[in-house]
């Protein structure tokens, strides 16, 4: 990850444009309301200056009545400045409000984008997604902020340097010199934070992440039962202990600067404070003009540093809102996928020489694989742990690109399809399954969102992956909870937890579904199931067979000997490719594998 330095002066406003495009964009009418505003109370504190300069000079020289337009003018301007900051207050929040909604939307539709899993695996985008999150909390309010403040600030250290500058150029010549040193530092330290953000960023996510590990529902078993809790607190503590002492230097570093500044402030103030009362005793000027000098050049102070803290701030969030738009900005136009093949019923799918490793860093996993499932056929493909099956299946979902190699879908390469037109004709069952914290209905649901609501359908489907009773002896039946820890408001606590199996059966529910997809992927749906569900699942998938073409992985070798054909994945190759009599008859790794589980339950004589 870069840092700011390489943004340059043109990219810098480049972003600037951007994040202000954002804040006019989340709400038009509210920001340029705010801009008056702000433009108006930037006017209010000159205003009020000169008011009462006109009060004190007809009270020193007056006729003995009541100077009311002076003082009916600082009433006036005091009131409406009050009554503009609280309006300009709750507009800045409702707009933060409209920002917040629009980068969230932004944000996570561009998180959503990229068809594949590579860059979900990629430390860096999570750690540039983690800046971009953040920034897209506080930087376009920030940033835009900081330009309507430097506007309004802009306004009034203009007022209140020719009015100082009317009375002592050389004061207001040494107020507005004194700033530039004071800008430098304050840039150069807004810099620093932003380093520091992004180096401690890392730490943050893994401190994060301890945090959320400790509530994790599916790690609380281990958790206490190992007897970890205080083991992952510690690392979570170090973690945090890391980020503070890097922020602490930082911290330190802005008491140093600041502490200089703050001196060199007060050195200014003092020398011009002893020209401005030696020019008055000496009789060059009124009383009048000392106050107004004297506030003046209090302001203008107050005014600079505050110019110089919000253009620092705003360096800083320019910063930060870089990493908001790498990760929002839109891809570069690729070309426009080829048609899809033309729906069969069952498609013909091939591999053909497809070498795979998951980045030039790692191991080769698939080292020149084929195989052909024709339609409506079934392939098992077995395999000890790790030897790249579940590899085989992220290829043909298209969530990674083989390395080498071509995936074909009827004869079309699936690289040059749309991927989400294949896959809406695909359905699966992954190993990894979810178990998603809604209602039963809706887990199934989300295997095809058109069904959401239609009873029917969703019955149906549980109906196939055998959970249909189960689910019905639940406290409210299909609309049950199935999470214990989320309620909806007025929910009593009537949340339930399924059982692994159960989950699995859910799983499969939600891809029976898609009862038009014309390749089932099914990759150890059977782990967690007993044995009659495992032996209606398979009588099922062969009542499918020639409907849907089937790529069928599981570690249970009965639960595959039906299939059309079984192919072994050792090495990174088909090894070997067969119906179960074939490979039996090889006397091969499969009959050896065969052998060996079937002989696990001949162990004792069966009754
Ligand atoms: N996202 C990934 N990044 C890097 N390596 C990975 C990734 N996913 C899997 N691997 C590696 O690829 C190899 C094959 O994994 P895969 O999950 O395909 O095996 P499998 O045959 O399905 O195993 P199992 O029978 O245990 O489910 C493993 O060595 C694994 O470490």
């Amino acid at each position: 990850m870069t840092v700011d330095d390489e943004i340059g002066t043109a990219g810098r406003l480049r972003l600037l444009a951007a994040a202000t495009a954002l804040y006019l964009r989340a709400a038009p009418a509210a920001a340029v309301l705010r801009g008056v505003l702000t433009v108006a109370g930037g006017i209010a504190p000159v205003a009020i200056a000169w008011c009462t300069k006109v009060l004190l000079d007809r009270l020193a020289h007056g006729d003995g009545g009541t100077p009311l337009w002076p003082v009916a003018g600082i009433a006036g301007v005091a009131t409406g400045w009050a009554v503009a900051n609280h309006a300009g207050r709750y507009l800045e929040q409702e707009i933060a409000r409209r920002v917040t909604l629009r980068t969230q939307l932004e944000l996570f539709t561009a998180v959503s984008r990229p068809p594949g899993l590579a860059e979900l695996e990629s430390p860096a985008f999570h750690d540039r997604l983690q800046l971009a999150r953040q920034a897209s909390q506080m930087a376009p309010a920030q940033l835009t902020g900081a330009v309507l403040s430097i506007a309004q600030t802009t306004v009034t250290t203009v007022g209140f340097t020719a009015t100082l500058a009317a009375g002592s150029p050389l004061v207001a010549g040494l107020v507005l010199l004194s700033t530039v040193p004071a800008l430098l530092a304050q840039l150069r330290l807004g810099r620093h934070r932003s380093r520091t953000l992004v180096r401690i960023t890392p730490g943050l996510r893994r401190q994060v992440f301890y945090a959320e590990l400790l509530l994790d529902m599916r790690a609380a078993k281990e958790i206490r039962l190992f007897g970890l809790a205080g083991f992952f607190r510690d690392r979570m503590l170090t973690e945090l202990r890391g980020a503070q002492a890097a922020e602490r230097d930082t911290d330190r570093l802005a008491l140093r600067v600041d502490g200089l500044l703050a001196v060199l402030a007060g050195a200014v103030s003092v020398a011009a404070l002893a020209v401005l009362t030696t020019r008055v005793c000496a009789g060059d000027g009124t009383v009048g003009d000392l106050s107004v000098l004297v506030a003046a050049l209090a302001a203008l102070q107050g005014t600079l540093a505050g110019v110089v803290a919000e253009l620092a701030a705003a360096g800083e969030s320019l910063s930060l809102f870089r990493h908001y738009t790498a990760v929002t900005a839109a891809p570069p136009a690729a070309p426009a996928p080829a048609a899809a093949p033309p729906a069969t019923g069952a498609p013909v799918i091939e591999f053909r020489d497809v070498w795979f490793r998951y980045s030039p860093a790692h191991a080769w996993i698939l080292r020149g694989v084929s195989f052909t499932v024709p339609a409506g056929h079934s392939l098992a493909l077995v395999g000890d742990n790790g030897a790249g099956k579940s590899t085989v299946v992220k290829l043909l979902c298209g969530f990674y690109p083989p390395t080498r190699g071509t995936i074909l879908w009827d004869g079309t390469d699936i690289g040059t399809v749309d991927p989400a037109a294949l896959r809406a004709r695909m359905s699966a069952v992954f190993q990894d399954c979810m178990a998603y914290e809604f209602s039963a209905a809706d887990n199934i649901a989300l295997g095809d969102l058109t069904a959401l609501g239609d009873d029917r359908r969703l019955r149906a489907a549980a109906t196939e992956a055998g959970i249909d009773e189960a689910l019905d002896r639940l406290p409210r039946g299909f609309a049950t909870p199935l999470t214990r820890t989320f309620n909806d408001p007025g929910d009593t606590d009537d949340g339930v937890a399924l059982s692994g199996g159960q989950w699995q059966r859910l799983a499969l529910a939600r891809a029976a579904l898609r009862d038009r997809a014309e390749l089932l992927i099914l990759d150890e749906p059977s782990s967690g199931l007993d044995v009659y569900a495992e032996h209606e699942i398979h009588r099922r998938l062969t009542a499918l067979r020639g409907r849907r073409t089937c790529l069928l992985i599981s570690h249970r070798l009965n639960a595959v000997r039906d299939a059309d054909a079984i192919a072994v994945l050792n090495g990174g190759v088909i090894a070997e490719h067969g119906t179960h009599a074939m490979l039996m008859r090889a006397d091969g790794t499969y009959a050896d594998m065969f052998r060996l589980q079937a002989g696990g339950y001949q162990m004792e004589p069966v009754q």
